[in-house]
């Protein structure tokens, strides 16, 4: 990543809308930090934010800019800046067997068939699943389908990993494995979670409510103010009417 020399994500007044309603913006950040968390309430725009990030969907306005380039536009570009893991891995598969899908990234940025079944084989090797190889993605449980979906996006080593709550569907071994691989990784993380033990250890909070950022800075100052929010929402029995 260091050798990379504009690793910046960077959004400005950048909008996202639905059938002219808007979903998300406008947000105006400049993310250079190697680890950083999004948080906030169900539904106030964390998913539609990564989706912005990978170029998923465009900016109605504003802009978004990844290493520089227009996520949309860029998509060779974006191969090996950015990835994405969903948070339904149901949304990321495409081939029916474990080798195909994690052959299918590497392919993309241009590995031969050879080099790329090779760098498979060895991965699942190194990760004690080599009986994996021929397995059908379809008889996988949600939780190792999501593990397969992130093996897919760090065999493919994009600068960015954009991560929409890795670790929900997680057995508390597979968690703790995973923690620890994604801890090791040289490469920006940024991770959507409701786990407030990972949100104090990353570099930069970002937490968006109802579409927009909310507060943005360091977990020390950011968490205790969203922490008591989160209290006051949960000490009432439904969330305020939004038209009230
Ligand atoms: N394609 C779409 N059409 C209409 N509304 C949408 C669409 N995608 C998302 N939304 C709405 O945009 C808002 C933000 O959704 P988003 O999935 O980004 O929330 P989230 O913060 O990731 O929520 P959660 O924590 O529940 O996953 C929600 O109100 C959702 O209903």
């Amino acid at each position: 990543m260091s050798e990379w020399r504009d690793d910046s994500l960077i959004f400005e007044a950048a909008e996202v809308q639905q059938n002219g309603q808007r979903l998300l913006g406008p947000i105006t950040l400049d993310i250079r930090e190697a680890r950083i968390a999004v948080i906030g309430c169900n539904g106030a725009g964390k998913s539609t934010f990564l989706r912005l990030a990978a170029g998923l969907v465009g900016a109605a306005r504003g802009q978004v800019r990844i290493s520089g380039l227009d996520p949309v536009k860029e998509r060779e570009g974006m191969l090996a800046a950015i990835g994405i893991l969903f948070q339904n891995p149901d949304h990321q598969i495409i081939f029916p067997t474990v080798h195909e899908e994690l052959a299918f990234g590497l392919r993309q940025q241009g590995v031969n068939a050879a080099d790329a079944a090779a760098q498979v084989r060895a991965h699942l090797e190194q990760e004690g699943r080599s009986d994996w190889h021929d397995r059908l993605v379809h008889t996988l449980s949600h939780g190792q389908k999501q593990w397969l979906c992130l093996q897919a996006i760090l065999l493919m080593a994009p600068r960015t990993i954009l991560l929409d709550e890795p670790f929900a569907a997680l057995d508390l071994p597979t968690r703790l494995r995973l923690a620890r691989q994604l801890g090791r990784l040289k490469q920006r993380l940024i991770t959507i979670t409701h786990d407030p033990i990972h949100a104090e250890s990353v570099d930069r909070v970002i937490w968006i409510d109802r579409g927009l950022v909310a507060a943005d800075g360091p977990p020390a100052l950011i968490l205790p103010q969203f922490h008591a929010a989160m209290a006051e929402l949960g000490a009432l029995d439904a969330d305020p009417d939004p038209s009230a």
